[in-house]
């Protein structure tokens, strides 16, 4: 229905190009029809004048008419040479009157026009089944020199009104994009206005329907090209070789589009809501605001190698505020375009491939994979959340009016379960079985369920529960093909900068960490002698030996988690060939680190400010150490912490290292959450090199 209308409201403007618009001098007609006549008979067409039923003198309006409104509604039929051939007469002749400064204060509807149909010519230049016969045609003619001449003419008339100014802008910058003309839109303007011998802005001053109704007019000029594109766009089938020019146009449709928006919005409003428009104008406003987010949305689907994706790109900065403006505007809006599914099951299917290769070369780098987890809303479910999950392997965190993205190896959300957990890190226990050190460590804020993640609950085992179940599992099928296992198991904490064994039943003693370096540790050399190791052969011993542990390590109780971890715990297996006590045995380290909140936010004093700061203490150092290894460094300060000490054999390259990084969802949380983010970022960027294996148990595998 809506474009029934234009195409009669076309008709209209093609009219108003013929009729001379308002200027009655001395017969736009006539003198149009001077020029247009020697047109014809320099293109040997002096025939179809006549044909048009007004003899030499005058082409007629019909055939010209026909001829521009068919031009104007993007509906030539262009294998008509002689068509062309009028049609460029046509735009001779009024570009020769601008030129000629024969277009005054009462000719701006002219001006309007010319540059309506020359925007078009170029359009059809550049695209559609006739766009060779088009741009033979029109090209040479509307690049031409002459045109910027003639367009930078058309500048001093800009007082005719602010849709003349527009429309000019617009082929301008169309212009520039196609890399035709100098100078940007303002510059040349200001030139202009500069130049101008006369001119009274007032006198010429427009009524706000007059430009209104011109703006309209040109709105509806770039729904039929939005039209075009959309389809374009939303087709499987486009040729991507297109794609630059196609963009071209589209980037000058966009920004004439948006500028229009606003201006009709504000026309609008300023005359009273819907005052200017009547109700079909508004529904082809409407339909032109639709397309016009469904071709936005379109484009934020396409994935970064598409070659849509990569020729849109805008020219300059104002290009960028403008279309900065125009996401924002359509953000504002709740529409669900709809040919956008196509084109997000591409962009995500792109995106795994991208997120799979880039995995396969974190490996073969050895870097250390990180998983973030964020914790459910607790108690005050009105909390405000600060943390979303826009796309696999992805958090955003809206931070004072900002939001930041950061990506992982993988990321789960507050209604993640220990299952889905333990699925994404089996592959890191599976190579623990087949004979490689591994190293599992939470990290976060205090209460973001570090703990949870680890040891989980008796209902709701986690990470270490779970590998153990799975060891035994794998034990017996072991031992079913003949190779006997031993699983060992041992529990330390580091609490203010002491080691403490939490399986032994004498009393609380600090251990020492054996001084050698990473690489100086023998293949059966313990890094905390006489730490207590127990052999576990049943799955009721582990929840047992994991609560002893647990009812040992220092807790507290303080603002921000009433059973908050003052310590970091190291539950270390050690998976052994039952029959060989000297053979090599590889490790599996599960650190759960204290939180890592700042001291003043914790709310503690006296002997817990004492373990607050040996918390910080020895986290920075585990902050340095990653930076170090982040950095590549020639020395790394693991004797900085005696958690650094401890997990060096990990962090050196002799392990398969993953970071789970725990973050708490609320708002109120944010600078903690960004901090752990970043934390985890850095971790992630550490490329320790590739393990080797301890012993292959499983020499097949
Ligand atoms: N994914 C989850 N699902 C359900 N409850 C959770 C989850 N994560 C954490 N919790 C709950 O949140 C609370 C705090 O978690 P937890 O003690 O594990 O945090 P933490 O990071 O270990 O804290 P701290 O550093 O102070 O020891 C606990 O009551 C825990 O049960």
């Amino acid at each position: 229905m809506a474009m029934a209308t234009i195409r009669v409201t076309c008709g209209a403007v093609s009219g108003a190009v013929l009729s001379g618009g308002r200027d009655g001098e001395d017969g736009l007609r006539t003198q149009h029809g001077r020029w247009l006549r020697a047109m014809a008979v320099e293109e040997g067409l002096e025939d179809s004048c006549e044909r048009g039923g007004e003899g030499v003198a005058d082409p007629g309006p019909d055939s010209l008419s026909n001829a521009l409104s068919s031009l104007a509604v993007g509906r030539l039929v262009a294998r008509d040479k002689e068509q062309y051939a009028i049609l460029r007469s046509c735009l001779c002749a009024f570009t020769e009157y601008v030129g000629d400064g024969l277009l005054r204060e009462g000719s701006p509807e002219i001006l309007q026009n010319v540059f309506l149909l020359l925007d078009n010519c170029m359009r059809r230049a550049e695209r559609g089944p006739d766009a060779a016969m088009a741009r033979s045609a029109l090209l040479p003619f509307a690049y031409s020199g002459t045109t910027e001449g003639v367009l930078r003419r058309c500048f001093a008339h800009a007082e005719y009104g602010g849709g003349v100014v527009r429309t000019v802008e617009a082929v301008w910058n169309k212009w520039r994009v196609g890399g035709q003309a100098r100078g940007s839109f303002e510059e040349v303007f200001r030139d202009a206005k500069l130049g101008r011998q006369h001119g009274d802005r007032s006198g010429a001053k427009k009524s706000a329907g007059g430009e209104f109704g011109r703006d309209l007019e040109q709105y509806e000029q770039c729904l039929l090209q939005l039209h075009d594109l959309y389809e374009w766009l939303s087709t499987g089938g486009r040729d991507s070789s297109k794609a630059p020019s196609q963009i071209k146009v589209f980037h000058s449709v966009l920004f004439k589009t948006f500028v229009l928006s606003s201006v009709i919005t504000n026309n609008n409003d300023a005359a009273g809501a819907g005052a200017l428009m009547t109700e079909d104008e508004l529904s082809k406003f409407a339909y032109c605001q639709e397309l016009f987010d469904q071709l936005l949305g379109i484009l934020d689907g396409l994935s970064e190698g598409d070659p849509i994706a990569s020729a849109w790109c805008p020219p300059d900065e104002t290009s960028r505020t403008v279309l900065g403006e125009i996401r924002e505007f359509v953000n504002n809006k709740d529409l669900v375009p709809s040919g956008v599914e196509f084109w997000r099951g591409k962009f995500m299917q792109e995106r795994e491939t991208r997120r799979k290769t880039h995995e396969q070369l974190q490996q073969l780098r050895g870097n250390i994979r990180v998983l973030c987890r964020v914790r459910p809303l607790l108690g005050d479910a009105s909390e405000n959340v600060a943390t979303t999950m826009p796309l696999p392997g992805m958090i955003r965190l809206r931070k004072s009016k900002r939001n930041i993205d950061f990506e992982y190896n993988s990321c789960f959300g507050g209604d993640s379960t220990q299952e889905e957990v333990f699925e994404e890190i089996l592959p890191l226990v599976m190579s623990f079985v087949d004979g490689y050190n591994a190293c599992i460590f939470a990290y976060g804020q205090t209460g973001s369920g570090k703990t949870f993640t680890m040891q989980g609950t008796n209902e709701s085992p986690g990470i270490a529960p779970r590998v153990l179940h799975f060891l035994f599992q794998h034990s017996r099928q072991s031992q079913e093909t003949g190779v006997e296992r031993r699983i060992e198991f041992s529990m330390l904490e580091v609490y203010n900068e002491g080691v403490k064994d939490l399986m032994s039943s004498a009393s609380h003693k600090n251990l020492d960490i054996c001084a050698l370096g990473p690489h100086q540790l023998g293949p059966n050399m313990e890094r905390v002698p006489g730490l207590t190791k127990k052999t576990v052969t049943r799955v009721s011993e582990i929840e047992a030996l994991i609560e002893q542990g647990t009812r040992k390590r220092a807790t507290t109780s303080h603002s921000l988690n009433d059973h908050s971890s003052r310590s970091h715990a190291v539950i270390s297996i050690r998976y052994c060939d039952a029959n060989d006590a000297e053979a090599p045995a590889p490790v599996l380290h599960l650190v759960d680190l204290a939180g890592s909140e700042r001291v003043a936010k914790s709310g503690v004093q006296g002997v817990h400010l004492k373990e607050a700061q040996a918390i910080n203490k020895s986290l920075s150092a585990l902050g340095d150490v990653i930076a170090s290894l982040q950095q590549k460094s020639s020395h790394t300060p693991y004797r900085n912490s005696k958690l650094t000490q401890l997990l060096q054999d990990s962090l050196s390259g002799n392990s398969k290292v993953l970071m789970v990084c725990n973050i708490s969802p609320e708002e109120s949380s944010a600078s903690e959450t960004m901090s752990s983010l970043n934390f985890a970022k850095r971790a992630n960027q550490v490329e320790a090199g590739q393990a080797k294996r301890v012993n292959p148990l499983n020499p097949s595998s």
